[in-house]
This record gives C-alpha cells, structure tokens and sequence, in this order.
C-alpha cells in the first residue's frame, strides 16, 4: 500500500513553478508514495497544516515545497519528536537543503525515496511572552535590520540581491546602539549577534563550522563595531577565510539571553525586538538527510 505522505506547497517561495509541482508529485508517485497536496494561502497556513497533520496522525511524513521561511513555518506547528520532516527545495536561498547538501529538486526526492532519516536540533526564541522556533539561527542587531529592510518588489525582481540592497539602506543609516549577550558563564557587549544552529549562512557562506543541527546547542557570534567591521566579515567569509578576531568573538551555548533593542530574524524572516532568550531543543524532529 502507497505511503500516506503530506506535501506542504508554499506557491509564492521563489523559485516554485507548477511544473515542478507536477515532477514532484508524479516523481513520488512512482517511488510508492500517495502525496496529499497542502497549498499554502497565507504565511500562517504552514504552521497551521503541520499543527493540524499532528494533532491527526501518530507518525507523518510532511515533505515541504518552498523555502526556508515555509519550512520555519512548519517546524512551528510540530509536536515535539513525531515528525519526520522531508525537504522539497523551492524557496530563494534554501540553506536548509544546502546544509543538508541536497543539490537539486531530483536529488530531494531521490532522498525521500531511501528514507533515511535523521534527529536535528532546533532553536527556540522567546520573546515578550511569544515562543517562536527556528531551524538556521537567529540573528539580533545588522541582520536582523537588513532582514526587517527587504522589500518584497525587490525580493522577486532580484532574488538574493534584494538582501544586498536592504544591507545598503542599513550602512546608509547606521545604528551605534550595543546588545548583552549573556550564556555558557559568558557575558559579552556586541553590535549584533548571531546564534548559528547551523554552519551556514545565506546557504553559501561558512559562518559557524562548529554549529551542528544534529547535535544540540548553538555557536554563538558576538560581532563589535561599526560597518567596516562587517565589510571584513564579509569579505573573509567570501574568501573562505577564518572569521574570528578583535571584532568577532565565538562561543557555545545551550542557553542564551539577548537584552538591548533590535531587530531580530529567524530563518531569514523578521520577527521581532530584543530582549529575548533562546534555548536549544535536542533531537526535536526528524528529517530526511
Ligand atoms: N501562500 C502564501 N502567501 C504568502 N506568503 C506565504 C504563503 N505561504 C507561505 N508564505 C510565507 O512566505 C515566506 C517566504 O517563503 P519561503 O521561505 O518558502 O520562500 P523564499 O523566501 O523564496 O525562500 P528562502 O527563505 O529559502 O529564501 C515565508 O515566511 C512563508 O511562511
């Protein structure tokens, strides 16, 4: 008997198409799969699906179309330890799929089809009294602002350099202000922070090669200083350089508190202001790797 399977589809993630769509499903069909297609209509559905596919079923397969934004969606609907999750690469950046080396839509599904899978860690923020989970990290201060800062027009005519342009606007008007990071018996003053539960960042740069998804814990880093100071980052991440030194300063941690008043992003989506906390969940959900 086919495998029940639910196949969250998020049609306005960047690079999705209705052929691909249509590969998808009849590729999975072949590999002895019965998808059941959940179409996205809002930014809330993903939650909502995953919510309401686990409140239904014991152990499901719920494969996730679209970017790292749906798949963040979706982790946020979990019940704790009973999914296992599968990756459908269709979003901008994917760094889901690229931490997970899946190259291609084709490989995906031929990943899906052996079913090998594993438990990752995930993060979990929590702001104002409002809990929010994330897959990739968390960032607190520049990033968070050039996140806040992208324009949906530009997202779709320039794909990832809408996020170049965004980081511009934030050069242009700079903020001096300073966060605490505190966690691990550390206590650093920063510009911005990064909490990485992965090693990538923007899918192709190395940022944390200490970070682990499938083990618990972040890599935390404290960034100081002012725009030049972020231009060096970048640019040693470009060049594949180690990034730590005076204006980067790295530690790990299950646990952390962020207080000072910035943007903060999740997954690449805007979320909200410090202060927060974040704490590591281990072994949160399973997916296929
Ligand atoms: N039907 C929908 N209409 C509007 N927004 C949606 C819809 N479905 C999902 N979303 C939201 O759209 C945002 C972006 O989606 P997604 O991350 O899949 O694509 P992307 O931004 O192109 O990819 P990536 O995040 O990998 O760069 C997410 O926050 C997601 O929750």
């Amino acid at each position: 008997m086919p495998q029940r399977c639910h196949v969250v589809v998020n049609p306005t993630s960047g690079s999705f198409s209705k052929a691909s769509l249509d590969q998808a499903l009849a590729a999975l069909r072949a590999r002895g799969f019965a998808p059941e297609l959940l179409e996205t209509g809002s930014a809330d559905d993903p939650a909502r699906f995953a919510a309401r596919i686990c409140a239904e079923e014991a152990a499901p397969l719920i494969l996730v179309m679209g970017g790292d934004g749906t798949l963040n969606g979706v982790l946020n609907g979990l019940v704790p330890g009973v999914a296992t999750l599968g990756v459908l690469p269709l979003g901008t950046a994917n760094v889901l799929a690229r931490e997970l080396e899946i190259r291609s839509l084709e490989d995906a599904l031929e990943r899906i089809g052996r079913g090998v899978a594993r438990p990752i860690s995930v993060g979990e923020l929590e702001c104002a009294g409002v809990k929010r989970r994330f897959l990739l990290m968390a960032g607190v201060g520049v990033d968070g602002q050039v996140v806040r800062g992208v324009r949906l027009a530009e997202k779709r005519l320039l794909g990832k350099g809408a996020y170049l342009l965004s980081a511009l606007r934030v050069v242009a008007g700079w903020e001096r202000g300073t966060l605490q990071v505190s966690g691990a018996g550390r206590s650093v003053i920063c510009h911005s922070v990064i909490v990485c539960n992965a090693a990538r960042y923007g899918g192709d740069f190395l940022l944390a090669p200490e970070a682990d998804l499938f083990s618990p814990g972040f890599q935390v880093l404290c960034i100081q200083g002012g725009p030049l100071n972020y231009l060096k980052l970048a640019l040693k991440l470009g060049c594949k350089r180690p990034i730590l030194g005076r204006a980067v300063t790295c530690f790990a941690a299950d646990e952390l508190a962020v207080t000072g008043d910035k943007p903060v992003q999740l997954d690449g989506d805007y979320f909200g202001a410090a202060p927060l906390t974040l704490r590591s969940l281990g072994a949160f959900v399973r997916v296929i790797c």
